[in-house]
């Protein structure tokens, strides 16, 4: 043994199965950002890459991850540590959904954390529709927290207007419905109104989360940064509402901290409360 031997570090860990965003705005790349400014320690398994087309507007190229690739990396993870937390992004096709939804089942897990990307932004709702469907009936009913955004909130309750808080609430608890306990459904700047409200229902339970919105307009990887905090808090054991309020302040930090490049999008800056 020499004078500096030391144990190995037993940390938290986050686990998060999502897609890459190649400019770091998005994605695995803010999930494990986020985790590594939480302290906890974090492990990813790509679903599919999305590369924006910088010749083309900025429009989205998408590359699905085959599933047998998938389906290796989950191995990997979840042979490497014990893992009780995970936290699901964008899956992208019905092929990829029933790869992780099998794999999900192979264990037991303390939190499923499910950010229902239907579409990213730019993308064309249309496209959502048959992942739509393929998330509804194979993850929906393994999370036991979801967090969609007003456009999935829409989608997931077959509310076609929401335009209020209570409006908002009513959507929770008909996802709440479809399966997970916990709904965390978010106004962002897509709810009418000068704050950024997002709600969390918990059964009969809710609890209101509003701030002063940041600019109109849309900020990417607010709700990876949301759903991969909301994860990294539960790692390290708080309850669902202590997560989610802490979660928020942190995704707000990271909005006021914004970086700006020369794609025409902001991105949230997680290092922003620290810097
Ligand atoms: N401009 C903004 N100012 C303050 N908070 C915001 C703003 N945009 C989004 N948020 C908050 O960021 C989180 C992610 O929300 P949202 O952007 O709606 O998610 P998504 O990225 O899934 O569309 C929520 O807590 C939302 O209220
Ligand atoms: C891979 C990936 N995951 C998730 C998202 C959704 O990101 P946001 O947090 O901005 O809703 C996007 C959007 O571009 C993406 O490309």
């Amino acid at each position: 043994m020499h004078d500096n031997d030391k144990s190995p570090t037993v940390a938290d860990l986050a686990y998060v199965i999502a897609g890459s965003e190649a400019t770091g705005g998005a994605g695995l790349q803010v999930d494990l950002k986020t985790f590594q400014e939480l302290g906890v320690y974090g492990l990813g398994t790509v679903t599919c890459i999305v590369s924006f087309d910088p010749a083309n507007g900025w429009g989205h190229r998408f590359f699905p991850v085959p599933a047998e690739v998938i389906a290796a990396q989950m191995e990997a993870a979840t042979a490497a540590y014990e893992l009780d937390v995970v936290k699901i992004g964008m899956l992208g096709t019905p092929a990829t959904i029933e790869v992780v939804a099998e794999g999900l089942r192979r264990q037991p897990w303390r939190h499923v954390v499910l950010d229902p990307v239907l579409i990213c932004k730019g993308q064309e709702p249309g496209a959502a529709l048959d992942t739509d469907n393929a998330l509804r009936e194979q993850v929906l009913p393994l999370a036991t927290v979801v967090t969609p955004n007003l456009f999935e909130a829409r989608t997931l309750s077959g509310m076609d207007v929401i335009e209020t808080v209570d409006q908002l609430i009513e959507a929770a608890h008909r996802i709440q419905d479809l399966g997970p306990r916990y709904v965390v459904a978010k106004g962002g700047v897509d709810l009418p109104g000068a704050d950024a409200v997002d709600v969390l229902v918990d059964g009969d339970e809710v609890t209101v989360l509003s701030t002063p919105k940041i600019g109109q307009e849309r900020v990417s990887g607010a709700g990876c940064t949301l759903a991969a905090a909301i994860t990294a808090e539960l790692a390290k054991g708080a309850d669902v509402g202590d997560a989610v309020a802490h979660a928020k302040s942190f995704v707000t930090a990271g909005i006021e901290g914004r970086m700006s490049g020369r794609a025409p999008f902001e991105s949230v800056w997680q290092g922003a409360a620290r810097v």
